[in-house]
């Protein structure tokens, strides 16, 4: 499917001369934002999303849901979502590389009228998808991927899914889990989820589906690895996105490479974010975090302990956090993340690779990384068209001259702004 391809040059990622000092404004949720704009398209009246984040995943979204026969029109930062709506004849819903498009508008497809051709980048047709597609034909929906188990396949809606219990495998994406859940108020009987396999990973974004669904009317519980999800008619006039807590990610580990203070704008008090988790990683690395009214002010020396960590619940946290610890004092492991060979690459071999290339001694484990420091050099930074790969090289550059961050422009997955708002971070540092 024609669609926006990112470019392929190279940006060299700012080092930081001195301690950094500055604020950032990072753009909503990508999480959010789509779990918003798919509960909106199932509502029974329009909802005007505020603060939405704009970046390729979210255009996606906002795509598939016109593809439906619902809308959108923007007004200044805000975006009004109208429900989709019922129609024949085909449509196509392009899929990107955008995890949340991939999983969460399959069931809108199965509940609406029309046939619906699913595709993307070829890197979605290589991210796990099997398990959804099943617990969606068990729920009743018409599914031909060929017996792929992936991109391109068709879903023929028949206006309506019957729903109820079936048995789910989300060990491989805890999107699996929330398609189902989002989808649940729309389906006859429901949905209810009865999770087997290993845990899902990525738990907070699980809690983040519940708690948009209550927003928009719904009643989901959920009794350990069991979820339950009546049919409900949903409704939310109006919905304001947080900032999204993981593309701040660099910006708050820049203070403990560097040294200085970050301050990250509107940071939420409560929130079901992984991101929010950054706050104890800064004080287990020896830097401090502090939350106030109006964001959070991180603090660091530039000094950082080697750690054990288990990403199980926050993997997408993973590349930025990996590339911070290769300026650590000493070694340090990573655990919880073999989901991740599934992400927008391989992020673990892509990882051991690229860091290794530059110095650090990385190696892949079953779940995790392993990562020694050594003395680092510049060099080609490749990110196999991973934003959260551009992010992970802008930290490297901190502190090593000479980072060749490949095909920046695939950062606008989710911030199209990032290379500028890194360069003000990093130019503008104190003294
Ligand atoms: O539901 C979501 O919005 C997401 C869930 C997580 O996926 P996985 O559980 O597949 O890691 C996360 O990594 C991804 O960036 C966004
Ligand atoms: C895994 C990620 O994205 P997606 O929503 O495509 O799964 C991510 O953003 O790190």
């Amino acid at each position: 499917m024609p669609e926006a391809t990112a470019q392929q040059d190279t940006w060299t990622a700012p080092v930081a001369d001195g301690p950094v000092n500055g604020r950032v404004r990072v753009p909503g949720s990508k999480s959010i934002t789509n779990r918003a704009y798919v509960l909106a398209a199932l509502a029974g009246s329009p909802t005007l999303v505020r603060d939405p984040l704009v970046s390729r995943d979210t255009r996606l979204m906002l795509a598939a849901i016109g593809a439906l026969g619902g809308g959108h029109a923007e007004t200044g930062a805000d975006v009004r979502v109208t429900p989709v709506s019922a129609g024949r004849g085909t449509a196509g819903i392009a899929l990107g590389n955008a995890g949340t498009v991939a999983r969460f508008t399959p069931a809108l497809a199965a509940l609406g009228t029309r046939e619906v051709r699913f595709d993307g980048d070829e890197a979605i047709r290589r991210r796990p998808l099997a398990p959804l597609l099943g617990a969606l034909t068990g729920l009743g929906a018409d599914i031909d991927d060929g017996g792929r188990g992936a991109p391109p396949f068709t879903v023929r809606g028949r206006g309506g899914l019957r729903g109820g219990a079936v048995e789910l495998d989300s060990s491989a994406s805890s999107q699996f889990l929330s398609a189902l859940l989002l989808a649940g108020p729309g389906f006859g009987e429901g949905v209810t989820v009865r999770l087997v396999g290993g845990a899902p990973p990525s738990e907070p974004h699980i809690a983040m589906t519940l708690d948009l669904l209550r927003r928009f009317g719904a009643a989901p519980e959920r009794d350990g690895s069991r979820f339950h999800v009546p049919a409900a008619d949903l409704a939310l006039a109006e919905y304001v996105v947080e900032p999204d807590l993981s593309t701040a990610a660099p910006f708050v580990v820049a203070a403990l490479a560097a040294g200085g203070s970050t301050h990250v704008e509107g940071w939420p008090a409560e929130t079901t974010q992984p991101g929010d988790w950054l706050r104890s990683l800064v004080t287990e690395l020896g830097g401090s975090a502090e939350l106030g009214p109006d964001g959070l002010t991180v603090t660091g020396t530039g000094e950082i302990p080697g750690v054990s960590l288990d990403l199980h619940e926050v993997g997408e946290l993973t590349p930025v956090v990996a590339a911070l610890l290769c300026f650590a004092d000493g070694p340090s492991e990573i655990s919880g993340v073999a989901h991740l060979r599934g992400h927008e690459t391989d992020r673990l071999a892509a990882l051991a690779a690229e860091l290794s290339a530059l110095g650090a001694n990385v190696t892949d484990t079953a779940d995790g990384l392993r990562i020694i420091p050594a003395p680092m050099r510049g060099g080609t930074f490749h990110t196999y068209d991973d934003h959260r790969l551009v992010m992970a090289g802008a930290v490297l550059g901190l502190r090593i001259p000479g980072v060749l961050v490949e095909n920046p422009a695939t950062v606008g997955k989710t911030f199209p702004g990032f290379v500028s708002a890194w360069d003000t971070l990093v130019t503008r540092t104190s003294d």
